[in-house]
């Protein structure tokens, strides 16, 4: 079988959405602490894993502008910090992992934007990712940055799509590779007639000048995207390199999974161009037995009061105080179609406006079942539950199944141990059937073998995070990508030696 990436999928906030902190095994007191998230990213690192992503938003659920009670008492989503600004810190700890971070094409603006992920390619010695998001509780966003234009669902894919291509234009096209001269003696330190001015007019942002940051060994940061709308995976098509998904079903991640490949090639780019990465919770034990009492366990500690809020906050869409036995209605939000197509039973798919429910004839839910639903499964992806050899299986059934190319795992109670047990119980299983590749699993020794020659040599040795999900050797983006068309022609060179006969 095909090799799978390992991902973390995690948030710098006490809970990691629904409000686990309350457990002895939550993270409220160590969250803020940078020192909490460098344990983490050694271990995952000597375990072998390709990255930590960390999801994140400005906002935080509110409902027709108010903060419900329970973001505040029971921590949804709430209090939150920003995961970019520790990634210099987790990169000086850390030689091999990569490191993916959330920032929207929304309220930022593309120069600023391109720029910090710029210099945290060079940070990182190329571990970079951008998860490109459209927003999630946009209605609060909007409200805290003073937005007052009317954006659609769909108008803000519009805007993403522009704001990628501005960033593409200035990390593939700003710099030659040789612009970067620092030759004392000749007095220069880049060469101007290596730079290329960026030129960029859309129909909602433009840029113009020069990119400010010399080319990084990936110079464009791993893309990532996750919104899985119509739209969203027109976008993912036309942008991403890894696309997020939180699969539910093996049938329904197969139809996703497929549809990406073919739409991406249908934009000019190889099936291969576009990696899908599901989210998986695993709650795993030494017995089946226990590890479905830890699973209970963990369900338990979510309301269905929170699950109303926190879907109200993803999606504009307020069940609260609705009689849960209602039929449901409502098939669209301006705000998330994702969520609401997954948890109207349809396939996840149709873009705002579209309009959804219940798909192909099945029974519509009641509004009391989608938010028992959403409480015990939230955002999350596939949920596999039981003993080390149970979860092995299921992994690769779902891997094979389906044909995604790896899992990001998310926490459970809130604190390191999920991963932690993965490693330990699960990950031996998964190398000996060669799911993972032994090089990236190699455990303690290889893990120490490889940061000692990281540190004499850490550009020779480390792969980039993009050679790491792709192959060796592809440390930029493939000329399939639509963002090669910004790279400027070569220069013609002056020197006779390189003149060509
Ligand atoms: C798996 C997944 C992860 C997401 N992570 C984030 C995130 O970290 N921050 C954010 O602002 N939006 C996030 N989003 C929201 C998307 O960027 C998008 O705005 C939203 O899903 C609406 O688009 P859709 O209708 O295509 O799903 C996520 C969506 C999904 C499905």
């Amino acid at each position: 079988m095909k090799k799978l990436s390992l991902g973390v999928f995690d948030m710098m906030n006490p809970s990691n959405g629904m409000p686990t902190w309350r457990h002895p095994n939550g993270r409220a007191d160590r969250y803020s602490d940078v020192g909490y998230w460098i344990g983490v990213a050694q271990l995952l690192e000597t375990a072998g894993f390709d990255f930590l992503f960390f999801a994140d938003t400005y906002g935080y659920p509110t409902i027709d502008g108010e903060l419900p009670s329970q973001v505040a008492t029971a921590g949804i989503q709430f209090p939150g910090f920003d995961p970019m600004l520790m990634i210099a810190a987790l990169a000086q700890a850390t030689t091999r992992i990569g490191f993916v971070v959330t920032s929207p094409t929304t309220v930022e603006k593309p120069y600023a934007s391109a720029r910090r992920y710029a210099t945290l390619d060079h940070y990182t010695n190329g571990r970079i990712g951008w998860n490109i998001v459209t927003g999630s509780s946009q209605a609060t966003v909007d409200k805290l940055f003073g937005v007052t234009d009317e954006t659609t669902h769909d108008s803000r894919y519009d805007i993403g799509d522009e704001f990628v291509d501005i960033s593409l234009a200035l990390w593939e096209g700003g710099w030659h590779d040789d612009a970067w001269v620092m030759d004392a003696a000749r007095g220069m330190l880049v060469d101007p007639a290596k730079l290329h001015r960026t030129e960029y007019e859309g129909r909602y942002l433009s840029a113009s000048g020069y990119f400010a940051v010399p080319p990084s060994r990936q110079r464009s940061p791993v893309l990532f995207q996750a919104g899985t709308s119509a739209r969203g995976r027109a976008f993912a098509a036309r942008n991403a390199e890894v696309v997020l998904i939180q699969g539910q079903t093996v049938e329904k991640a197969a139809a996703h999974v497929a549809e990406i490949r073919a739409v991406a090639v249908g934009h000019g780019r190889a099936s291969g161009d576009i990696k899908v990465i599901s989210g998986v919770t695993v709650t795993v034990a030494a017995t089946s037995e226990e590890a479905w009492a830890k699973r209970r366990e963990l369900e338990a500690l979510y309301e269905v009061d929170d699950a109303a809020v926190i879907y109200a906050g993803f999606t504009g869409v307020d069940y609260r105080g609705v009689d849960p036995a209602t039929p449901l209605v409502v098939g669209t939000s301006d705000q998330g179609q994702t969520l609401v197509d997954r948890f109207a039973g349809g396939s996840g798919g149709g873009g705002a406006g579209a309009g959804s429910g219940a798909a192909g004839g099945a029974r519509v839910p009641t509004v009391g079942e989608v938010l028992e639903s959403f409480r015990m499964k939230a955002n999350r992806g596939f949920q596999v539950t039981g003993s080390p050899a149970e979860v092995a299986d299921e992994l690769i059934a779902i891997a094979e199944g389906s044909d995604i190319d790896g899992f990001m795992l998310e926490p459970t109670f809130g604190d390191e141990q999920a991963y932690v047990e993965f490693i330990e119980l699960v990950l031996p299983l998964l190398v000996a059937r060669g799911a993972v590749g032994a090089a990236a699993t190699g455990g303690a020794a290889a893990a120490a073998a490889a940061a000692e020659t990281a540190a004499t040599s850490p550009a020779a040795t480390s792969p980039t995070l993009r050679e790491r999900l792709f192959e060796p050797g592809r440390a930029r983006l493939p000329a399939t990508h639509p963002g090669a068309r910004f790279r400027p022609a070569p220069i013609a060179s002056a020197t006779p030696e390189e003149t060509p006969a």
